[in-house]
C-alpha cells in the first residue's frame, strides 16, 4: 500500500517493556524511525500528526474472531470487511480468524474458501485451523498448510458434539502433528458429553429459555476439558494454547500446569472480564439471547480472578471471539436455549473497555495493557516483531490513543454490522483517536476510512520460541536405555 510518509510527534511511545516520550516516523507502511532522527529524516511530503497527551501504541491484535462464520445453521453478520473495518474503528489492525473445516472436509478446502472469503479485510488477518476430524490427509495437510502456507496454529473444539467437536483420538493425534510440525495447538475447553446430557436434563426442568445456557456449561465442564487438553499436551510434550478461558476452574489448570514447567497459554476474552451470567436472566428474550456464546458469562467471582490472571502473567492475551449474530438469527432458539446460535461481538470495543476497567482502575500499567491486546499475541503465533511492538522495521500499525476520550458504547453508534452491542450503554475513558494500519490513517476522530481489500494475509513461521524451548526440554528429559 502506498501512502504519504507519516510522522507522529509528542505522544509517549508505549512498548510491553518501556514507555518514552518520542517521535515516530512512517515510511511505506513501515515504521522507518524513532527518536530524533524522526523528524529529521522525514522525506518531504510527510503528513505530521500531533501526539501531544496521548499514548502511541502498537494496533491491538485481536488472536480469536470469527467474521462470516457459517454456525449453527446460519452466518455471522459482520463479514471480513465489516469486522474487520469496526476492529480498526476500535484501534485493533490485527486479527487471527478461524477456518473451520466441516467433518470430513478436506482441510485445504475449507482454507481455499476462508482465504476467498478473506479477500475483503481492511486490517491484516492470519487463519488458525480447525482440526475437526482425524485421518492420513488432515495429518498431510496439516503439513502443507504449516510449510505452505503460513498457519502455524491449530484449533480444536472440545463442545459441539455432533458438529465439529474432537474426540480425544482427534487431540492426540493431532497434538503430536503439531508438535513435529513446529504448530501451536489450541482448544476451546468445554467437555462437549457433558454440554449434551445438560442440556436435556435442563430442558427436561422444563428450562428452555437462555437462562438455561449457562446451567448446561457450569465452569467445571471447561476446567474438565482444559485440564484434559492441558494434560494431554503435557505427556506429548507441546506447548498449549486454551482459548476464551472464562472461569476460576479453567484458569486454576493453566497457573498448577505453569507451576509444574509446562508451556501452556490462557486468553480471555473482554466480554468475560466484564460480564456476568445475571444478563441470562433478562425478561427480554432477544437481551439475553444475544448474549448466548460458551463458554457463557460467569458469575462476577470469576472476572476478578481471570483479571488476577492477566495482572500476574499466568493468563496472556485478550480477544474477543467477535462471531455476531442479529435477534432474528438468535430468535432459531426461542423455544430451545440450545438451538440459540452462539457468540457475541466485542471486536470494535475490545482496547477501550480493557483500557477503561484495566488502565484506569489501576489492575494494568500501558506497558501491561500493550502486552496483553498486542504483544504477547504477536510472540506466541510468531508475528513479533512484525506486529505488536513499535520498533523500526516493524509494521507501521499504530494507534493514538487520548487517555482523556469519553465514549458511550452503543449498538446505535458502532460500525460492527450487528444489532447489538454487549457493552451497551457502558462509559468508557480512553479510546483511539487515530488508527493507523500500514501507515495509513484508517480512522481519524470517529471518521472511519477503512477500505475493503486493503488487510494482508499475514504469513506465521512455524517454530516459535516456545517450541525451541519444549524440544531442548524433550531432549533433556529423553529416556535412556542402560548401557550393559
Ligand atoms: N464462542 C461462541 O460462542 N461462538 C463461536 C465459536 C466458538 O469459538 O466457540
Ligand atoms: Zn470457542
Ligand atoms: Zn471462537
Amino acid at each position: 500500500m502506498t501512502s504519504s510518509p507519516l510522522l507522529i510527534r509528542g505522544a509517549i511511545v508505549v512498548n510491553a517493556d518501556a514507555e518514552s516520550r518520542t517521535d515516530v516516523l512512517c515510511v511505506d507502511g513501515r515504521i522507518a524511525a524513532i527518536g530524533e532522527r524522526a523528524a529529521r529524516e522525514a522525506p518531504a511530503g510527510t503528513t505530521t500528526l500531533d501526539g501531544t497527551g496521548q499514548y502511541l501504541i502498537p494496533g491491538g491484535i485481536d488472536p480469536h474472531t470469527h467474521m462470516q462464520l457459517p454456525f449453527m445453521g446460519t452466518v455471522t453478520q459482520d463479514d471480513f470487511f465489516t469486522g474487520t473495518a469496526a476492529a480498526l474503528a476500535g484501534g485493533t489492525t490485527s486479527i487471527i480468524d478461524f477456518v473451520i473445516p466441516n467433518p470430513q472436509q478436506p482441510l485445504m478446502e475449507a482454507y481455499r474458501q476462508w482465504r476467498g472469503w478473506a479477500e475483503k479485510s481492511a486490517a491484516d488477518y492470519a487463519f488458525h485451523v480447525a482440526v475437526t476430524w482425524w485421518d492420513q490427509s488432515v495429518s498431510d495437510d496439516m503439513g502443507t498448510l504449516v510449510r505452505d502456507e503460513g498457519v502455524n496454529s491449530f484449533k480444536h473444539f472440545m463442545a459441539y458434539k455432533n458438529a465439529i467437536m474432537c474426540d480425544d483420538e482427534t487431540l492426540v493425534n493431532s497434538f503430536k502433528r503439531a508438535l513435529e510440525l513446529g504448530a501451536m495447538p489450541t482448544v476451546h475447553a468445554e467437555n462437549g458429553e457433558l454440554v449434551y446430557l445438560l442440556q436435556a436434563e435442563v430442558a427436561k426442568m422444563g428450562i428452555t429459555g437462555p437462562e438455561g445456557h449457562p446451567m448446561s456449561r457450569p465452569p467445571m465442564v471447561e476446567g474438565e476439558a482444559a485440564n484434559r487438553a492441558i494434560a494431554i499436551a503435557d505427556v506429548l510434550g507441546v506447548p498449549i494454547y486454551i482459548v476464551h478461558v472464562s472461569c476460576i476452574e479453567s484458569a486454576e489448570a493453566i497457573s498448577r500446569a505453569r507451576a509444574r514447567g509446562q508451556r501452556v497459554y490462557g486468553e480471555v476474552l473482554a466480554g468475560h472480564l466484564l460480564i456476568d451470567d445475571s444478563v441470562y436472566r433478562d425478561p427480554d428474550f432477544n437481551k439475553a439471547a444475544a448474549y448466548v456464546m460458551s463458554p457463557p458469562f460467569r458469575p462476577k467471582i470469576h472476572q476478578e480472578f481471570l483479571w488476577r490472571g492477566l495482572q500476574s502473567g499466568q493468563l496472556h492475551t485478550t480477544a474477543t471471539d467477535h462471531c455476531t449474530f442479529c435477534a432474528e438469527q438468535k430468535a432459531a432458539g426461542r423455544d430451545n436455549f440450545a438451538k440459540i446460535p452462539n457468540g457475541c461481538g466485542g471486536v470494535e470495543e475490545r482496547m477501550a473497555v480493557l483500557w477503561d476497567a484495566g488502565v484506569n482502575s489501576g489492575r494494568l500499567t500501558p506497558s501491561e495493557f500493550v502486552a496483553i491486546t498486542s504483544a504477547n499475541a504477536a510472540k506466541l503465533f510468531n508475528m513479533y516483531p512484525r506486529k505488536g511492538v513499535i520498533a523500526e522495521g516493524a509494521d507501521a500499525d499504530l494507534v493514538l490513543w487520548d487517555p482523556a476520550g469519553i465514549k458511550t458504547l452503543s449498538a446505535k453508534t458502532q460500525f460492527s454490522k450487528n444489532d447489538f452491542n454487549i457493552f451497551e450503554g457502558r462509559t468508557v475513558r480512553g479510546i483511539p483517536s487515530h488508527t493507523i494500519a500500514q501507515g495509513r490513517v484508517v480512522f481519524a476522530r470517529g471518521e472511519l476510512r477503512a477500505e475493503q481489500g486493503k488487510g494482508r494475509y499475514l504469513k506465521r513461521p512455524p517454530f516459535g520460541a516456545q517450541f525451541d524451548a519444549a524440544i531442548k526440554r524433550a531432549q533433556d528429559l529423553a529416556p535412556t536405555a542402560v548401557a550393559r
